[in-house]
């Protein structure tokens, strides 16, 4: 079990009066993002979840940034999948296509979706087995702190259990440190069959946006970020970037802090 207290890296806690304001501030954040990681190293790796966050990135699909984000430079990545054919209705990618990447002119081949074939082990071998070919032809660096691939930027949300991707605090894959993907065939919330990028791999990330909203949150949100000393950590207290992790919350989950 991990307990308070949590890894501390630089953190921005930035609050927003809506879920409107919190899209328009995140897709000028990953815009800016964008550009800095294209002028420095040609490439912008971005991992995407499920959930609330592909609507509230709808900002970034709008003028400016539609025509402005060079978008060919783009990798996506996911992660957690639900282990579905990839036009279940519960499917990541589906998601992700439908409320974002459709609209925008990122190269099919720069799109890292799971193998929808395979059964949850071996979509989660399969995943990780593509990305080790992808650090091994250096189309994504290795961190030199952790020897895990390092993600130009993820964009996460949260789940009212305090889940992050599909790490969920009854569940131990939280747990895991030396796989880069893992699977679970019993998540807590449905479908259970996932996998997952693990901890290691999460934290490895340059930049990490944490983009939470709605009153649902509010409790959760709290006890991430001002977790009580000796008590258990909820998965989303655990999440720590190498460069920075930005929260961005609208009014109503900030409201217990
Ligand atoms: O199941 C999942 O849940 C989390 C949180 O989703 P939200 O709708 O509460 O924002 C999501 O981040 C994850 O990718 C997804 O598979």
């Amino acid at each position: 079990m991990a307990f308070a207290t949590p890894q501390r890296c630089k953190t921005e806690v930035l609050k927003f009066e809506s879920e409107s304001d919190v899209a328009v501030a995140l897709a000028k954040y990953t815009a800016d993002l964008s550009a800095k990681f294209v002028k420095d190293k040609g490439s912008f790796s971005v991992v995407l979840s499920g959930g609330s966050l592909i609507d509230t990135l709808r900002k970034l699909v709008e003028s400016p940034y539609k025509e402005s984000v060079d978008w060919s430079k783009w990798l996506i990545f996911w992660v957690d999948e639900r282990v579905v054919p990839l036009d279940d209705k519960d499917s990541n990618y589906l998601l992700a296509t439908r409320g974002f990447l459709s609209k925008v002119p990122i190269p099919p081949g720069n799109i890292y979706a799971i193998n929808d074939k395979l059964s949850p082990e071996g979509a989660a071998d399969n995943y990780e087995e593509r990305l080790r070919r992808l650090v091994a032809s250096k189309v994504i660096p290795v961190s030199s702190a952790t020897g895990f691939p390092k993600f130009d930027l993820m964009l996460l949300g949260m789940g009212p259990d305090g889940h992050v991707a599909s790490l969920f605090p009854t569940r131990q894959q939280r747990y895991e440190k030396k796989r880069w993907v893992t699977f679970i065939t019993d998540s807590p919330k449905p479908p259970p069959p996932r996998i997952t990028f693990t901890f290691p791999v999460i934290n490895s990330a340059a930049e990490i946006a944490m983009v939470v909203t709605g009153p649902e949150l509010a409790n959760t949100t709290k006890a991430v970020l001002h977790p009580h000393r000796g008590s258990p950590l909820l998965p989303a207290a655990e999440v720590s970037a190498e460069e920075e992790l930005t929260w961005f919350l609208d009014k109503d989950a900030a409201s217990q802090l």
